[in-house]
């Protein structure tokens, strides 16, 4: 078994009085890419950031990397630095005088304070390299307020990859790249996974990409419902179970 980066236990969470998740619990390993699938209000961003600590959970245990993550959500700077989040929506003010480099390189900044000239020549480099994996290298001097959605997607990973990480978490990530840019972004996903060991948990709705891209699937409704490979998790009962047998129909006879 390769090293555990996250583990899950009996997780439980509430959105107000509602229990969004409930008692969910399974492993990450290093270099392995799992998918999160259900229908929509399953709990699945819920899910994420309680284990991100932005969420607080009602009952349950969460550990990154051996750490475990406190009542309030917080865990060792050292270990949050290799944890990236690209959210669903990333909801800022684009009126911000920054350019693409400079929004890259706050994520390669050591977290808390320091001059923000620091690293010099390393940084600008590695900004530059992140940016030229995404294939967003041209946008680098443009201000921040006139990317389109799908540039921004591209800009926001380019933020995750920035520094070297064991965990990454994404909620819908791919939604809104076009087609090249979907396909380069789960090439990259798997280089970031079998070069670089990194675990990558992502929420998705494309049952197909899931098929084709993912190890291992976590199949939520409010309860894990069931978890395994593609061909285990993704079987038509267990779909049935998740989404209702009425879907499973539909996408047998489409
Ligand atoms: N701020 C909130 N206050 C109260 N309930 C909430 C809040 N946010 C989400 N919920 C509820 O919690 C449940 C889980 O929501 P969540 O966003 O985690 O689902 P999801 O599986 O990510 O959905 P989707 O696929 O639509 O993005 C839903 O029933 C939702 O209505």
């Amino acid at each position: 078994m390769q090293e555990v980066v996250l583990a899950v236990e009996r997780l439980t969470v509430y959105r107000e009085s509602y229990a969004a998740v409930q008692e969910v619990s399974f492993v990450l390993e290093a270099g392995t890419d799992t998918a999160i699938v259900g229908p929509n209000g399953a709990g699945k961003s819920t899910l994420v950031q309680a284990i991100l600590g932005i969420l607080p959970r009602q009952a349950g245990h969460v550990q990154c990397l051996g750490h475990p993550l406190s009542p309030l959500g917080k865990l060792p700077m050292s270990v949050r630095r290799q944890i990236a989040y690209l959210p669903q929506n990333l909801l800022f003010d684009r009126r911000i005088p920054m350019t693409v480099s400079e929004l890259v390189g706050l994520g390669w900044d050591a977290l808390g304070m320091q001059w923000p000239w620091a690293g010099g020549g390393d940084r600008h480099r590695t900004v530059l390299d992140a940016l030229e994996r995404v294939g967003a290298s041209h946008l680098r001097h443009q201000p921040i307020s006139g990317l389109s959605d799908g540039e921004t997607k591209r800009v926001l990973l380019a933020y995750c990859l920035v520094r070297p990480r064991r965990l990454l978490i994404l909620d819908e990530a791919p939604a809104g790249l076009d087609v090249r840019g979907e396909s380069e972004f789960y090439r990259l996903l798997n280089q970031l996974k079998q070069e670089q060991g990194w675990a990558i948990l992502q929420i998705s709705h494309d049952l197909e990409m899931v098929r084709r891209h993912c190890d291992r699937v976590l199949c939520l409704n409010r309860r894990l419902l069931c978890q395994g490979v593609p061909e285990v998790a993704l079987a038509p009962e267990n779909l049935a179970a998740a989404y209702g047998s009425e879907f499973v129909q539909y996408r047998h006879i489409h």
